[in-house]
């Protein structure tokens, strides 16, 4: 449908039929991404966070040699009797890392520490609580299962075994599991270079005089912050004024540096926003309408090899738009995959929501367990696109569907909790 040039569809109307979805949205922008080629090799110790850049096989089992669980007695489980004592001499000691040299025969048993290797002839372990032991003998009661408390080789790890896929981003556990291997180098794709500036003749770096009518540049530090927590390398590039030559200049500049480019602001549809013509000039724009709020100006594109995300000036705006376009978009190029799904869950939202149909809406809110175990949501008060405090104070997005009006207190709604989405 085309735009009606009387009466153009503003952010204050509901439906917008030339907007993309969210989930459009998010498939053109993970379909139009590269990810990146370059590897190389970092110590483990610097792996963290990093994404993998191939697979890795298990060169080892876990465990490598069967062990006990416990501290105890290692003894043949044919010597226990279905009821009643019977009586093993005690011939010796494993530790973890000096095991028992010997075979153990019928009638014997062998003092055994937690990690220490099973002696040769044992299959089973009796915890030291279960034994009394006296002048090198132990005296163990009936009821012990064969083979209770061994671990047993391969049970964690098999040798040839893919222990860690090619797109996983490294998580502590992950660590271990390469330690565990003995590796002490990983292949990683190299860290995603991103460009970031700020756009608008209001803006002043804190640290500077404020002028009437100006404000500080909260947005670079929020998007600052969200690109860290990603573990890219970013480069700034600072206020850009609302001026032509300046904006397209430092998108050149970016351009031919980074692997992709964020900015805030002038992306809407007013005399001073050339965000998107600077783009449409030096690149191309791939959209720069979606059916949200806030964020439904957010602008994709690319400018050379770089990707280009134009995020909304309102903060909220940024924030909301990073989180579900710009941070999956990057883990992309960064060779993760698959990307995770955002966690989501149904809460009982106890406030009153305003909404129209025609947009998602990513409001904020504080979702907890109440007395009863019921996930209970409310919003953090006032929910314009400039109330950044709104953000701060929040743990979760209240996801609204597109066709959904407001919400009574006691519905049920979606939320997307920030811990593993931020
Ligand atoms: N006539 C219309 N006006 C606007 C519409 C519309 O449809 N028709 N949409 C509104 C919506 S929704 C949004 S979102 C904003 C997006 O505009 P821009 O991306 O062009 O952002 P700016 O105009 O530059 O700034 C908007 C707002 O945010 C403040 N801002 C900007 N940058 C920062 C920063 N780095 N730190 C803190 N605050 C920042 C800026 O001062 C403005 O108040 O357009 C609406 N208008
Ligand atoms: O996208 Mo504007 O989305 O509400 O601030």
């Amino acid at each position: 449908m085309k735009k009606d040039e009387r009466h153009p569809v503003t952010c204050e109307d509901d439906y917008e039929p030339d907007s993309l979805t969210v989930e459009q949205a998010w498939s053109r922008v993970i379909d139009a991404v590269q990810p990146l080629d370059a590897s190389r090799t970092v110590d483990l110790r610097s792996a963290l966070g990093r994404v993998l850049a191939s697979d890795v096989h298990a060169v080892l089992a876990v465990p490598s040699a069967p062990n006990s669980a416990m501290d105890g007695y290692a003894l043949r489980a044919s010597d226990l009797p279905a009821s009643g004592k019977c009586r093993l001499a005690v011939i010796g000691v494993s530790r973890a890392g000096a095991p028992y040299p010997g075979k153990v025969h019928s009638g014997q048993c062998v003092r055994i520490f937690t990690g220490a290797v099973m002696p040769e002839g044992t299959d089973t372990v009796v915890m030291q609580e279960h034994v009394e032991a006296t002048d090198g003998w132990a005296v163990f009661g009936g009821g012990a299962m064969p083979g209770q408390n061994v671990r047993q080789v391969g049970e964690d790890v098999t040798v040839g075994q893919v222990v860690l896929t090619r797109g996983r981003r490294l998580t502590p556990a992950d660590l271990g599991v390469l330690a565990g291997q003995g590796l002490v180098r990983v292949p990683v794709y190299r860290r995603l270079k991103v460009g970031l500036f700020t756009t608008g003749d209001e803006l002043r770096e804190p640290g500077e005089a404020l002028a009437e009518g100006c404000l500080y540049d909260s947005n670079r530090y929020t998007v600052l912050g969200m690109l860290q927590r990603l573990g890219v390398e970013v480069c700034e590039f600072g206020i850009v004024g609302d001026n032509k030559q300046r904006l397209e200049a430092v998108l050149a500049q970016a351009s031919a540096e980074a692997d992709a480019i964020v900015s805030t602001g002038g992306v809407s549809v007013g005399e001073y926003d050339l965000v998107r013509e600077a783009l449409e000039q030096a690149g191309h724009i791939e959209f720069w309408k979606i059916a949200m709020k806030p964020g439904r100006p957010l602008t994709f594109g690319r400018i050379g090899r770089a990707a280009f995300f134009g995020l909304p000036g309102n903060p909220v705006a940024a924030m909301v738009t990073f989180y579900q376009f710009v941070q999956p978009g990057l883990r992309r190029m960064t060779g993760e995959w698959p990307l995770p799904k955002p966690a989501a869950f149904k809460a009982v939202c106890l406030s009153k929501l305003r909404k129209r149909p025609g947009r998602v809406e990513f409001q904020r809110g504080i979702v907890e367990m109440d007395g009863e175990g019921r996930m209970v949501v409310r919003k953090t008060g006032q929910q314009g696109s400039g109330i950044l405090s709104s953000m701060s104070q929040a743990n979760c997005f209240i996801v609204l569907p597109l066709d959904c009006g407001p919400v009574a207190p006691g519905a049920l709604v979606d939320v997307q909790p920030f811990f593993g989405l931020v």
